[in-house]
């Protein structure tokens, strides 16, 4: 079947698949790691490849910005397509001088004051977390090839741009442990968990909100290749 947002047949998706905001990042993934990748969508040009990593088939897919775009197109994945697994792959705003730009961070737990997941299925609580197996077997791939990182909890925002009379980053970072800031996660784990599949999420630092330091949008789309190479080992 197709939906109204992706012309995938079902079997044209990997059961695991790498979902960063760009669309153009994941045209960068298909195009420098995967093995005769085959583009399996384009509406809205929301691009996705499946192709295959070290003999294994994988697919990647922008999600969009924010946890109703995410929502939607990971929720057609696990529903419809038979995903199992997805891994989001973002960047993210640092909200502490400890993390520096290119820094990779592993979620452990997802904050927001988002309402996706009592909207969509009527649960309470402000924090999701990712699936423990697909996160554990993340960090051990990223031990055994040498690529540190840091585990921690993020904040998922519907927002980009703060006006100054609300709280800023140093309320979400003292006040609920927030290390650093992103717009899906949150919505990505409540869709897993709901619908009985895995979701994990890596992150590479973009931005300080402490220094104002950061990196260009092609940087974005091409630089993350230490992240990109953590996800594709911990599918295999
Ligand atoms: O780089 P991506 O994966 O899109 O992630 C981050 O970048 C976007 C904002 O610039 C939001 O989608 C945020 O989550
Ligand atoms: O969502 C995001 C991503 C990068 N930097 C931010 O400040 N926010």
């Amino acid at each position: 079947m197709t939906t109204p947002h992706n012309t995938a047949k079902v079997g044209e998706i990997a059961k695991t698949v790498l979902m960063p905001g760009d669309p153009l990042r994941a045209k960068y993934i298909a195009d420098t790691f995967l093995e005769n990748p085959i583009q399996f969508n384009g509406i809205r040009n929301m691009l996705g490849y499946t192709g295959s990593y070290k003999g294994k088939q994988i697919s990647v897919m922008g999600s969009g910005m924010g946890m109703p775009s995410i929502g939607i197109y990971s929720y057609e994945l696990y529903k419809f397509y038979d995903v199992e697994n997805i891994i989001r792959v973002g960047s993210s705003g640092t909200y502490t001088d400890e993390l520096n730009i290119h820094d990779i961070v592993l979620v452990d737990s997802s904050w927001s004051q988002s309402t996706y997941a009592n909207v969509q299925a009527g649960v309470e609580g402000d924090i999701q977390y990712p699936s423990e197996l697909l996160t554990n077997k993340i960090e051990e791939t990223a031990k055994q090839i040498n690529i540190p990182i840091v585990r921690g909890r993020i904040h998922s925002s519907d927002v980009f741009y703060y006006e100054s009379s609300v709280p800023n980053y140093i309320d979400f970072y003292n006040n609920h442990k927030c290390i650093c800031t992103e717009m899906e996660s949150y919505a990505l784990f409540h869709n897993a968990k709901t619908l009985g599949k895995q979701a994990a999420s890596l992150l590479t630092i973009s931005d300080s909100l402490v220094t104002h330091e950061e990196i260009s949008a092609e940087a974005r789309q091409t630089s993350f290749n230490k992240m990109l190479q953590i996800a594709l080992e911990a599918c295999l």
